[in-house]
């Protein structure tokens, strides 16, 4: 059994973690950790998981996580990069679910996070946790940087065709959408019922920081200068993301052409779905469930080519990806534990 701590068990990724792990046959969760609610029983705090977890959250100060054979970081960013040096050192793997590790120039780190990097010499050796574009980096990791939830969707429609050098890279367009999970569980007026229930609004729109993640992660899959304008938006919903991308064709190539190279590259990807082209992926097609879907249009058959991906921002665009990393490092079924069918309706 692979021995589980997760720091930062009383946020959305942390319990989506707790759903997930507690019923995955290869692991044990040893440690789960709180600074508020030291003692209190996991399943008093989430009555979902009565029955499940019979742990009490610890107070990271009183736990001792070198005993496990793997963290993960639900935490805010900079948590991380504070334990992650004692705990390779002492043999323990890490996913960090948040943004310590996801870039490898520590000043853009700096520049867009607004926090020091405290152990930029472990930047180049984290290993960014797509699977789909990553995965025998990802099965050989000491250290995972779990992609952010916007990117992940941005990466899996843009790197087929950047690839294959069928559209040009320096106007990339992401319109992208998220539920009001995606900003955490912690206390902020923006995500209070009466501010983000029966509205409907744009924000990051000058500069967000998943651009230069996306962009860095793009160029290096890809080899190629990268340009993208992101615009994230904010969705009365409570889980799911939904990402419109539109890329301009250079190529003439038929919609047959286009699909089928969507279909090859990811044939071996459990958790991509090639929906037929012209399709119109929904949301809750995804909720609680691991998968990511995607669709191909081009309107009026012209040379802009849509793409539409939607995933669960909690799932495979976080806590689900994190799992999946795991599984690959512990040499286990990428699948195991993962295998939820979205929840309808
Ligand atoms: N929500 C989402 O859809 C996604 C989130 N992420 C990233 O995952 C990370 C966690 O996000 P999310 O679960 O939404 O956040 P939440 O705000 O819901 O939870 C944060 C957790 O971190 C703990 N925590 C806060 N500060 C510290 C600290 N200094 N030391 C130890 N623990 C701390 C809190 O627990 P307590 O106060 O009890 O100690 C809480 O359990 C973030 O970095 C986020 O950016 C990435 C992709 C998607
Ligand atoms: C709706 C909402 O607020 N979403 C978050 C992104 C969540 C995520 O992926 O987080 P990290 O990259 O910070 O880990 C945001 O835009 O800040």
């Amino acid at each position: 059994m692979i021995k589980v701590g997760i720091v930062g068990g009383t946020g959305y990724t942390g319990v989506e973690l707790l759903r997930l792990l507690s019923v995955h046959p290869d692991v044990e969760l040893t440690a789960i950790t709180s600074r508020k609610e030291d003692g209190l029983p996991v399943a008093d705090m989430f009555p979902s998981l009565r029955g499940k977890v019979d742990l009490a959250f610890s107070a990271p100060d009183k736990v001792d996580l070198s005993k496990c054979d793997v963290v993960f970081f639900a935490t805010p960013h900079g948590v991380a990069m504070a334990q992650a040096p004692a705990l390779l050192a002492a043999g323990v793997k890490v996913i960090d679910l948040a943004a310590d590790f996801r870039l490898k120039n520590q000043e853009t780190f700096e520049q867009w996070y607004k926090i020091p990097h405290t152990c930029p010499e472990l930047l180049e050796e984290a290993v960014y946790g797509l699977p789909e574009l990553n995965r025998e980096a990802v099965k050989n990791a000491r250290l995972i940087a779990n992609p952010g939830c916007y990117p992940t969707t941005m990466q899996l429609g843009f790197v087929p065709l950047l690839k294959a050098n069928l559209i040009d890279a320096s106007a990339l367009i992401a319109d992208a959408k998220s539920g009001v999970s995606g900003a955490g569980r912690k206390a902020e007026i923006s995500t209070l019922f009466s501010e983000s229930s029966d509205n409907f609004k744009a924000y990051g729109v000058s500069g967000h920081r998943h651009t230069p993640e996306t962009v860095a992660q793009l160029q290096r899959f890809t080899g190629l200068p990268v340009n993208l304008i992101f615009t994230p938006h904010l969705v009365p919903m409570i889980r799911g993301m939904h990402s419109t991308l539109y890329a301009r064709l250079t190529t003439d190539i038929s919609n047959e052409a286009l699909q089928e190279l969507f279909e090859s590259t990811y044939k071996d990807a459990p958790f991509v779905d090639v929906m037929p082209f012209g399709s119109h992926p929904e949301t809750r097609s995804t909720r609680g469930s691991n998968m990511l879907r995607l669709a191909l249009h081009r309107p009026n058959n012209g040379n802009t080519l849509v793409i539409l991906v939607v995933q669960d921002n909690l799932v495979k665009g976080a806590s689900g990806q994190a799992v999946q990393c795991m599984n690959l490092m512990f040499g286990l079924d990428e699948t195991l534990g993962l295998q939820q069918v979205a929840l309808l309706p």
